[in-house]
């Protein structure tokens, strides 16, 4: 049976690659893992870890969580702290556990007595495992050169969805404070820079994870995780903090907080980098490091908003409307789409359609708008209308009401006629227009603002401001993420817009079969 948390306890950290492998078939959700020297009787040989060497342990935290990524990383995985910095009676976590996985041979006796006396948190009913490590090595623990132990460290970052690097980041505060850590969380006025930040969790959830890691770890700690608006946070202004933890890539973040500290008369802080993980299978166009933009670009294509069942829409065929907005990419994705076994609808051209001379909004238009709208062949001067609308929102919201109708019903009509299991139906302003009730899942495409921008200048020859008005005349991206099902970014090569397409196709045909 697979449990949800299994407590993982190894006498050999340096061949915990040959473990982990294993314990996906066993756990499904986090499995804390416990240093067996850290422990005092019985079981656990152990020797106080002296204060001051603490951070000794760093090399083989950042080794396990190092092999964490290359082989489980669908696992939630913590590594407990308290053992290692203070004689702990109990293994205290926040989970149940529901399996014991030990790395080495113990006697029946001895792991009974180990369960009983040192586990607090475990379920009536558990299943022990033994998986063989093989020959047993001593550490030969060299740990961060810099050894530094404070009362106060500190540290911030975005901790999107969060991952190993960041919690051996988190670990490595963990180990050196003695009494309090400080963690800055980046708000939503910092993220924007990033890529796909419109995917980022919100601050509470990041907030949240921080603290349930740091509970779960190593709970005797004082844990402060605050929200940042600037780089600094609480790190420029408090005289209890020594040390901050940053990554290899942020150390000058560090010193620029020391610049400031010591303008204010404050004591500098003693900077500790450390080491980048290994992202273990990096594509092409993800970076080496493992990182929170590689996990949001492989969201790309998957369901990020659970699909709620729509009443009053027939099952079949399978509806998807695909909206984002202006220049956001749709046509690239279809292009794609259309490699595939799936009628498109474009409401755009169904729009023109509908105001040819003859069919139903013709004559509405030229009501509402006057003959300053028709070209000299009669039709619908698009580019005329289009810059009335585009400048005037009630003029939008009055071509809308005259012709939705009239896409909405062809739309169906066309639905209706069609003999694939799969209808996309692109519309711009699908979610305005309330159309996501007519589709059983929406997606949505997006680029940043300025690449939206650019390709309206390009692409359609606007002036900057024009392109500016019109961007910032429809809602912005996070509105088209929080009520999409699944996001597609066409941002970078057109081939990786391609592989997002064939995923997210993949995906959405397990979802059919499933129904
Ligand atoms: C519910 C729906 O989404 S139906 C499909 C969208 N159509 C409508 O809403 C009907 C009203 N719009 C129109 O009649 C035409 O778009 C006009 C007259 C305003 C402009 O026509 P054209 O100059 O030919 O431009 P076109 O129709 O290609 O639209 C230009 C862009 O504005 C978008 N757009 C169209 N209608 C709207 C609208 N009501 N609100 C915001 N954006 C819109 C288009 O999707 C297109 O986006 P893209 O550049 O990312 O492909």
């Amino acid at each position: 049976m697979l449990a949800k948390t299994g407590l993982l306890v190894i006498s050999n950290p340096q061949q915990i690659g040959k473990v982990l492998p294993s314990i996906q078939k066993h756990v499904k959700t986090t499995i804390y893992i416990q240093l067996l020297s850290a422990l005092t009787e019985p079981l656990g040989s152990f020797q106080p870890a002296m204060y001051n060497t603490w951070p000794k342990f760093s090399k083989t935290i950042y080794n396990i969580y190092f092999q964490a990524a290359k082989h489980c990383s669908n696992l939630d995985v913590k590594i407990l702290l308290s053992g290692l910095k203070n004689n702990i009676p109990k293994i205290i976590t926040q989970h149940p556990i529901e399996l014991v996985v030990f790395d080495n041979e113990h006697s029946q006796s001895d792991i009974d007595n180990f369960i009983s006396t040192k586990i607090q948190n475990i379920t009536k009913k558990y299943d022990v495992l033994t998986i063989n490590s093989g020959k047993s090595n001593t550490t030969d623990d060299v740990g961060n050169n810099n050894q530094r132990i404070c009362k106060h460290a500190v540290l911030g970052g975005t901790f999107d969805r969060l991952h190993t690097a960041h919690k051996f980041l988190l670990s490595e505060a963990a180990l050196r404070a003695t009494e309090k850590i400080t963690i800055g969380v980046t708000d939503e006025k910092m993220i924007q820079s990033k890529i796909l930040w419109e995917l980022i969790e919100d601050i509470e959830v990041r907030v949240r994870n921080v603290t349930d890691f740091l509970k779960d770890v190593c709970p005797e700690l004082e844990c402060s995780v605050v929200p940042i608006s600037d780089p600094f946070g609480p790190a420029i202004v408090d005289p209890t903090m020594e040390v901050i933890v940053v990554s290899k890539e942020t150390v000058r973040g560090g010193e620029k907080i020391n610049e400031i500290r010591v303008e204010k008369g404050l004591k500098p802080l003693d900077i500790v980098p450390v080491e980048l993980i290994d992202e273990p299978n990096p594509h092409p166009n993800e970076e080496v490091k493992i990182s929170s933009s590689t996990i949001r670009k492989r969201l790309l294509g998957t369901v990020i908003h659970p699909i709620q069942p729509k009443d009053g829409i027939p099952k079949h065929p399978y509806v998807i409307g695909l909206t984002g907005g202006i220049a956001s990419g749709k046509s690239g994705v279809t292009r794609w789409l259309s490699e595939l076994d799936v009628l498109i609808i474009n409401c755009d051209i169904v729009g023109h359609e509908s105001y040819k001379p003859g069919k139903p909004c013709y004559q509405l238009i030229v009501e509402h708008f006057g003959k300053a709208v028709l070209a000299s062949d009669g039709e619908i001067n698009r580019k005329a209308l289009g810059e009335i609308v585009f400048k005037d929102p009630e003029q939008m919201q009055a071509l809308n009401r005259l012709v939705w109708p009239a896409i909405a019903e062809e739309v169906d009509k066309l639905i209706r006629a069609s003999d694939k299991n799969v209808v996309v139906v692109e519309a711009a302003v699908l979610l305005t227009a309330g159309w996501e009730k007519r589709c059983h899942e929406v997606w949505t495409t997006l680029v940043p603002r300025e690449e939206a921008i650019n390709r309206l200048i390009t692409r359609n020859k606007l002036m900057e401001e024009q392109a500016k008005s019109r961007i910032d005349a429809q809602p912005p991206n996070t509105f088209y993420v929080k009520n999409s099902n699944v996001v597609l970014c066409p941002l970078w090569e057109p081939e990786y817009t391609r592989e997002q397409v064939r995923r997210a196709w993949k995906l959405l045909q397990e979802r059919i079969a499933s129904r």
